[in-house]
């Protein structure tokens, strides 16, 4: 996927400034920089990128232990949004962006209002596997909530989850559009892109939904 961007097609006037040396670099192009997204970086990155690869970050695990009282909750009704958990078996599948020139600045100064002020996340240095070619893999920025964070919910069983986000929304949405866009992605990867606890909570809402709310209005959610 690539999405062009006005600060792509207009050649800076001088060398723009290398990434903050914090950020993992692009080592084919050391003015470029990738972000990785696993929860709804990626179906709304919002910022302008010059690349895209689907893959899988090993010994992490996608968990539905962060709360959000902005995005998809609110104060009173927080909902849950996903995090990275360290877990040495673990998987997880997302996109990666690449940014480059112009685009790094813009895109950190977005996220760090979106996924840390706003969100509760922090910065991390993750290993990208892209789909296609594993073998070639790239070092990654990645937005994770720390159980520090006091936006940390932490874990809880998965029908508790499901009941949670069939009962928030917040300024970007209902907090069902955020699991179900999660689990429509996972779909796309294919059977080799699996997230045991992601289904779950999916399993959880389809059983409960109909209790929840009639059809019509389950529908209205979304
Ligand atoms: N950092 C993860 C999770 C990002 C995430 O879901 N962050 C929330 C902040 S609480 C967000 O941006 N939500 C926007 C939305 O729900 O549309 C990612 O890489 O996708």
């Amino acid at each position: 996927m690539k999405q062009e961007s006005a600060a792509q097609n207009t050649p800076p006037a001088s060398p723009p400034p290398s990434p903050p040396a914090q950020h993992p670099r692009d080592h084919g192009d050391p003015q470029a920089l990738w972000i990785f997204g696993y929860g709804s970086l990626v179906w709304r990155p919002d910022f302008a990128y010059s690349d895209s690869r689907v893959g899988f970050v090993r010994g992490y695990s996608r968990r539905f232990w962060q709360g959000d009282t902005f995005h998809r909750g609110s104060d009173k009704m927080p909902g849950r949004v996903v995090t990275l958990l360290e877990d040495h078996e673990g998987c997880t599948w997302g996109v990666a962006y690449q940014v480059r020139g112009e685009q790094v600045s813009e895109a950190l100064k977005y996220l760090n209002v979106r996924e840390a002020v706003l969100g509760g996340y922090d910065t991390k240095e993750v290993t990208f596997y892209p789909q296609d070619t594993p073998d070639q893999p790239l070092k990654a920025l990645a937005y994770v909530a720390t159980p520090q964070n006091p936006g940390y919910l932490g874990p809880a069983p998965e029908e508790a989850i499901a009941t949670q986000i069939l009962a928030c929304r917040g300024f970007s949405g209902h907090n069902l559009e955020y699991l179900l866009r999660l689990a429509d992605f996972m779909q796309l990867c294919g059977p080799q892109a699996q997230d045991e606890h992601l289904a779950a909570i999916v399993d959880a809402v389809g059983t409960m939904l109909p209790c929840f709310c009639p059809t019509e209005q389950a529908l209205a959610l979304v």
